[in-house]
């Protein structure tokens, strides 16, 4: 490393997605300085660095903080909690007042309010920056939704804006809001992820259960699907991973991997702060409560054997796939209308001022929820900036009305055959509940009058009753 030399732009955390994204910025132009305490981590980041840009990098903590230039804009891409507090605290001795430090991990938001107050407090500006797109789009073009010191975005704008994908000559970037608007944001992208991957593993055991279609097969549906208004990340990835071969043994590596799903908690956070808003995200919840089920497989291994499932039907390939393309359609839009509902919510809440046109926009490209359907859900908000519900956009009636009787036939039929189908099936009840003008909540406010005395109101009078049951 050229000691004498100053860096425009310092990363904290040469990992998957740090080593990546400082690629990137040295790649346009921009002279960036990682970090990282394994000294083989910095030492590679040269290695690879030397051929993109000026890039440099050290595993000594004096000389990283030494040879940026002031004021320091330092972004940390460590895993999130107490790494980031220890990280922010090795910092803080060496910097300056005015300093900016942009944290694009997973952090959650209330981290993130705290640590903007407690460096605030020590007079360096604190940038919450939601990273979306895994390793490639790190080092490709990721979606970033920042949020924070509003002061400070100009000076980190260029950067983010030159690295962030592009659609049709956008940046997949903005500044989102004040304190944890950023990392809020990128909490509920990562709870539709986990939506559209759930939706779409319900779509593959359907089409291998139900209509018996092979890994080959269900790559080229998914392939087909990518064609047309399904186009999306995942469906494209889905499709790849079907034709992939087992480079450890015979056959496609998908039936080799056991099917016991982790997560890192942004799917559950989404979940329990849609609890905490009183925003209903049941698509979020049950793709949540699925990767916890999939867990017990001994368990779930054990209870298969006592109870016998129902005889399966199979159903001819090609009606099979009309059922399933717009049931998954239907749901992919049923949990972003979720999750869009939970940031207009929070956006009241917690004074975030977010522009859900502006968050779709950026979504467009680079993050792993893209889609093609994210043009048409930005032109909606846009059209109507009071947009409550997707559901009640005038754009997409019609689009989701076409849908509905496809969906019933298929979730009737996967119930029917006994196979899985929570996310399938919560996007449809979802639906069915908020398109019912009168639910059957009387009956629930009648029996908590009745056992607790905690009072009603009526339709046809104002005010609170109690009636001796
Ligand atoms: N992987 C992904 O697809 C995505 C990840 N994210 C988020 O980005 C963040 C980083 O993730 P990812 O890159 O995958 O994680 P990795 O674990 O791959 O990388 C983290 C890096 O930080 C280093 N590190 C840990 N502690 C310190 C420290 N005190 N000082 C300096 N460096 C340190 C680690 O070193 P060591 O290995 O030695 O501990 C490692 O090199 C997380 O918040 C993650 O949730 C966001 C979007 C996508
Ligand atoms: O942020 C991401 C993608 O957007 C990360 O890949 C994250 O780790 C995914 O969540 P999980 O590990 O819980 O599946």
């Amino acid at each position: 490393m050229q000691t004498k030399d100053t860096y425009e732009f310092g990363l904290v955390g040469l990992g998957v997605m740090g080593r990546n994204f400082i690629l990137n910025v040295a790649e346009n132009g921009f002279s960036a300085l990682g970090y990282d305490l394994m000294p083989e981590k910095a030492e590679a980041l040269r290695e690879e660095g030397a051929a993109v840009g000026k890039v440099a990098a050290s595993s000594d903590l004096n000389e990283f903080i030494t040879a940026l230039a002031k004021p320091r804009k330092i972004m940390l891409l460590v895993p999130a909690g107490k790494i980031v507090d220890q990280v922010i605290e090795d910092l803080l001795p060496k910097l300056d007042t005015g300093d900016l430090i942009i944290d694009g991990g997973n952090s959650h938001f209330r981290d993130t309010d705290r640590r903007e107050a407690y460096l605030k407090s020590k007079g360096i500006y604190f940038i919450g920056a939601g990273v979306s797109g895994g390793a490639e789009g790190a080092r490709r073009g990721p979606s970033i939704m920042p949020g924070g010191a509003q002061e400070v975005y100009p000076e980190i704008q260029p950067i983010f804006e030159a690295v962030a994908a592009n659609y049709a000559g956008s940046p997949c970037v903005a500044y989102l809001g004040p304190g944890s608007a950023g990392n809020y944001v990128k909490m509920v992208h990562n709870g539709i992820e986990y939506g559209m991957m759930q939706l779409t593993g319900e779509c593959y055991q359907i089409l291998a259960q139900l209509g018996g279609f092979d890994n080959s097969e269900i790559r080229t549906v998914f392939e087909r699907w990518n064609q047309g208004r399904l186009q999306s990340f995942l469906v494209e990835i889905t499709s790849e991973i079907f034709g992939k071969e087992d480079p450890m043994g015979t056959g496609e590596l998908i039936d080799k991997i056991l099917d016991k799903a982790r997560q890192k908690g942004t799917g559950k956070w989404t979940s329990q702060n849609g609890m905490d808003l009183g925003i209903p995200v049941p698509t979020i919840d049950i793709s949540v409560s699925m990767r916890a089920i999939s867990a017990f497989k001994t368990k779930r291994e054990e209870a298969e054997k006592r109870y016998k499932k129902p005889a399966v039907s199979l159903v001819d390939k090609n009606l099979l796939e009309a059922l399933c393309e717009p049931s998954l359609y239907f749901a992919f839009l049923m949990t972003y209308a979720q999750g869009l509902h939970q940031l207009r919510e929070a956006s009241n809440e917690y004074g975030y001022n977010l522009n859900l046109a502006t968050i779709s926009e950026i979504w467009r490209a680079g993050c792993i929820i893209r889609a093609g359907v994210l043009d048409d859900i930005a032109s909606a908000f846009k059209e109507e900036a009071a947009l409550e519900h997707l559901l009640l956009s005038g754009e997409f009636t019609e689009r989701i009305t076409a849908c509905i009787p496809t969906v019933r036939k298929l979730v009737s039929k996967a119930i029917e055959s006994g196979i899985p189908v929570p996310a399938l099936s919560a996007s449809l009840s979802y639906f069915d509940a908020f398109t019912t003008g009168r639910l059957p909540m009387n009956l629930i406010q009648a029996q908590r009058d009745y056992f607790g005395s905690h009072t009603y109101e009526r339709t046809d009078r104002e005010g609170s009753f109690h009636t001796e049951w």
